[in-house]
């Protein structure tokens, strides 16, 4: 029971087994005790320097090694009571969320993909009425816009659909590939066929019109959203396009059951060739001004375009955080892993598993996941900047969210659009205080880092149906592209005026300052790494020895280390789900990564630092084209 005799409509569980994790890393903090000892005590004649990089790199690899050890040293995992959540809350009364899908080129990100997303996140089990998606298309494309036009009528179908068969995933291209025709009932079957029907004829319209790369003329007659596109120039030029495919308030906006639809609408942002458009984070800034003016629900869910929704329950989910009358009003978003669809078996460049399963749990443990982009509910307020406070929790308590002007959604369209013209943020705290930060490659990170250091927490919720499946990169080069991506952002946030330890020291817990460092020192990791991994080869081969021999019992601590650190990896990957060969894979591409892609960025972090290059230094890998 709560505080006010009210049931939580959340809990929080520790991991278990923590004994045995614990045991290990008090162990493995003993074996490293002997070896810095022996480093010390037998300091050769010859070879000094040699020695004291061997010395260094274990000390640092022992600070990382402890790092670790502060992040998986408490994972806590939630889970929510949405049958509470719908007896304490009418349908009626439930929040109003605003989601916001980001694309960025129709040639990588296929609209078929991109509108399978939209409509999985429209077919959400909540009040439809209180759904309203944003697509956000940086590539300005009318095909894009062109496939959401043919997704806002196959809503129609679609929704009472999913209602109906209570259809999981509800992305109708996942759909249609994962679960076969229901054979036991010859009406549902018949119903499944014919919409199966529909949904593909639509994604074949969609794919020739791809193909043929543009809208033919006949087309651009039906719908008057066509003649934006006289004005855009090209991709990088052109004014702000926004269009309401569907009118949430308008009575007509109906499904083939008659129920309400969710409202709909396309922005592409204004972009001019000399002024930068912030990437991803410009994106989402446009679409919590323009959301503010057409929904201004309280909470906001972004996702990626190519990670479409897995399980229909996701916001219920998060709005039992949010809701919880005890410990609700100080949580700014809730975060759900990234989890992903098109993995090999083996996961052979990779999948995360760790991260996403351990260690932002760990990070909740200690204060709060980072956000990671996508598939997060984050609450307005915070997003927007605010400081938390619990005045401002009774005063948006009382405050409508509901806009009382009732407009007609072409005189929206119109009076909105200054909203995402590229000179609007001129002068204003956008990016810097307000909504999404700039100047950084994972703005997101840097992001999650100034709304825990205004006073908010965050929550990580893994449900067992996983929330979303998004896709990772295919190929070995982008994988270690984006990781250098990432790497880079990260190190750049440690160096920066947010560095958790000075942004973040009076509202972050000291052990949430140091999980971060986890990530934020991918860099400096590769130092140590590429010494480890050249200069006892070489030495090797010159018969120089740097390692105590096996026979002494000196050598026993590094043996243990070495052997019982790798074995605990091995258990940890396979306890999480993964494959022995998955963890083989897993191995290969931290050796990759730390001597390839985190090299990189160091070197790319060192000339932004002496100036040779200006920020930010990397568009997202993806997006050379789109600078
Ligand atoms: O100018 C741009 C560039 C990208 N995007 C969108 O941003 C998303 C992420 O871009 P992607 O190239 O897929 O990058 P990833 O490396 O896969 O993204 C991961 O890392 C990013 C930076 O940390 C996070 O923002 C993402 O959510 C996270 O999935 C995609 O939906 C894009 O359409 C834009 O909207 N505008
Ligand atoms: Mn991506």
């Amino acid at each position: 029971m709560g505080k006010n005799g009210y049931l939580p409509l959340f809990e929080t569980r520790p991991a278990r087994g923590l004994v045995f994790f614990r045991s290990y890393a008090a162990s493995i903090f003993i074996g490293i005790c002997f070896i810095c000892f022996h480093r010390v005590s037998y300091f050769p004649v010859t070879e000094r320097w040699v020695w004291v990089g061997m010395f260094v790199a274990e000390l640092w690899f022992s600070f990382y090694f402890f790092i670790t050890v502060i992040v998986k040293w408490n994972p806590v995992f939630r889970c929510t009571f949405k049958d509470r959540l719908s007896s304490r809350f009418e349908e009626e009364e439930l929040l109003g969320v605003d989601i916001f899908v980001c694309t960025a080129d129709p040639r990588l990100e296929p609209p078929t993909m991109v509108v399978s997303t939209v409509l999985s996140v429209m077919a959400y089990d909540y009040p439809p009425h209180k759904l309203s998606v944003y697509l956000s298309d940086d590539g300005c494309s009318d095909l894009t816009f062109y496939a959401l036009l043919e997704a806002s009528g196959f809503a129609q179908l679609w929704l009472p659909f999913c209602r109906k068969l209570k259809v999981e995933p509800t992305s109708p291209e996942a759909y249609f590939q994962t679960t076969p025709e229901p054979v036991d009932d010859a009406f549902m079957a018949n119903e499944w066929l014919i919409i199966k029907k529909t949904y593909e004829d639509m994604r074949i319209r969609i794919e020739s019109m791809t193909r043929l790369g543009k809208v033919p003329a006949d087309i651009r007659k039906e719908h008057k959203g066509f003649d934006e596109w006289d004005f855009v120039v090209s991709r990088h030029d052109h004014p702000s396009i926004l269009q309401i495919l569907i009118d949430g308030r308008d009575p007509n906006a109906i499904d083939t059951e008659g129920k309400a639809l969710p409202t709909l609408v396309y922005l592409a942002r204004e972009k001019r060739p000399q002024i930068h458009h912030n990437f991803k984070a410009g994106a989402l800034n446009a679409l919590i001004r323009i959301s503010s003016r057409i929904s201004n629900a309280p909470f906001i869910l972004n996702v990626d375009c190519d990670m479409h929704s897995n399980n229909s329950k996701a916001i219920r989910d998060a709005l039992c955080f949010f809701l919880d009358e005890d410990n609700g009003h100080e949580i700014a978003y809730v975060q759900y892993p990234q989890t992903f669809g098109n993995l090999t078996k083996n996961e052979i460049y990779g999948s995360l598993r760790v991260v996403m399963k351990l260690e932002l749990a760990g990070f909740d443990g200690n204060g709060g996941p980072c956000y990671i982009g996508t598939g997060c509910v984050h609450r307005r307020e915070s997003l927007c900047g605010m400081k938390y406070s619990k005045e401002l929790i009774v005063e948006s308590k009382a405050m409508k969210y509901d806009r009382k002007i009732i407009e007609k959604a072409s005189s929206i369209e119109e009076n909105c659009k200054a909203l995402a013209s590229c000179t609007y943020e001129e002068n204003t705290p956008w990016g810097k205080e307000m909504g999404v930060k700039y100047g950084c490659v994972v703005e997101d990170i840097l992001t999650g880092i100034c709304i825990q250091s205004r006073g908010w927490r965050s929550v990580y919720l893994t449900p067992q149906r996983e929330a979303f499946l998004g896709m990772v990169p295919t190929t070995l080069l982008d994988t270690l592209v984006q990781h250098k991506r990432w790497a880079e952002g990260d190190f750049q946030i440690f160096l920066s005026k947010h560095c958790p330890f000075v942004y973040g020291c009076q509202n972050m817990p000291l052990k949430l300052q140091l999980s971060y460092c986890i990530y934020l020192f991918w860099v400096p990791n590769c130092f140590a790494t590429l010494y480890y991994v050249f200069v006892p080869s070489f030495c090797l081969l010159k018969g120089i020895s740097l390692f105590p021999k096996i026979s002494s019992s000196w050598g026993i601590p590094y043996l243990y280390v070495i052997v019982v650190h790798r074995v605990q990896s091995l258990v940890e990957f396979v306890w999480l789900g993964g494959t022995v060969r998955g963890w083989l894979n897993e191995q290969r591409m931290w050796m990759f990564k730390r001597t390839t892609s985190y090299f990189f960025a160091a070197i790319d972090n060192i000339l932004k630092l002496w100036g040779f290059r200006s920020q930010p230094s990397s568009s997202p890998a993806k997006w050379p084209m789109t600078i």
